[in-house]
């Protein structure tokens, strides 16, 4: 069901006939019957486009499992693909904190939370992820507590997120964050962006030249859906 979603993208890989590809012979056989329900479901949306495409999806499940993360911490849910494959990823005792202004899209996607048995992970905070972020660190218990944060929402606000997000992640824990290389822009000449994408092309350029430079994090520029950057915190 909904193999056809990302048809029309081809991601950031040559063609699109490369990227079908992919998600027909490694993702989609292999993905969740919950997030394809999700996945259709989002369709609908004026902003499906936001979703975390599912071969990015895929990598970050790997990651999850193989690191064996038990908190994680979530920013920029909507409708919640990027959550509920936290979710099933995560063990039965594993807990998740998911950020986000709009509650209107998560609600589309927690019936299938709901189905798959992985509400219980789930603390959905309905506010400002700068804000909560802040009250979090206020809490010194929360202070490297957890695994795994992924990053998803205003990409202008990413630098911030990482001030914040090393405190809270644990030495040796995973920051992942999406958009990296938005839709290929961030090697565009300016004058052939689409004057919408501008500001976003340019305060993702800016943030990856900042996570380059930041020697406390090893990082990987990973060239999946819309690119994700991985970063270990070292110190
Ligand atoms: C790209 S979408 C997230 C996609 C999601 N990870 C998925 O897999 O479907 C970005 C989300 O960030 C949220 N957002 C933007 N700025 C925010 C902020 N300052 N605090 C909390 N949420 C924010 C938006 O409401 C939107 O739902
Ligand atoms: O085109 C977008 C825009 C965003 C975006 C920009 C600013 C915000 O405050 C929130 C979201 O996010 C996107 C995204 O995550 C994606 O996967 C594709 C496109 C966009």
């Amino acid at each position: 069901m909904g193999d056809k979603a990302h048809s029309i993208k081809q991601g950031l890989l040559q063609s699109n006939e490369l990227y079908q590809y992919v998600l027909e012979t490694s993702v989609y056989p292999r993905e969740s019957e919950h997030l394809k329900e999700l996945r259709a479901a989002t369709q609908a949306h004026q902003w499906s486009f936001y979703s975390t495409p599912p071969d990015g999806g895929q990598f970050l499940s790997l990651l999850l499992q193989t690191m064996n993360a038990k908190k994680t911490i979530e920013i920029g849910v909507y409708t919640g693909y990027s959550l509920l494959l936290t979710a099933l990823a995560l063990p039965h005792d594993g807990k998740i904190t998911a950020i986000d202004v709009d509650e209107e899209a998560y609600n589309i996607g927690l019936p299938f939370i709901k189905k798959a048995g992985v509400e219980h992970k789930i603390n959905f905070i309905n506010s400002d992820a700068h804000k909560v972020l802040d009250q979090l660190r206020q809490d010194e218990n929360n202070h490297g507590s957890f695994d795994f944060a992924f990053v998803d929402a205003d990409k202008e606000g990413y630098k911030n997120y990482h001030e914040k997000l090393m405190k809270l992640v644990k030495i040796g824990g995973i920051i992942a964050y999406d958009n990296t290389l938005f839709y290929g822009t961030v090697a565009m000449e300016e004058e052939k962006v689409g004057l919408k994408r501008r500001p976003i092309r340019k305060a993702v350029m800016e943030f990856n030249a900042f996570i380059a430079a930041d020697q406390r994090i090893q990082i990987s520029q990973v060239p999946l859906g819309d690119g994700v950057t991985i970063c270990r915190r070292l110190n």
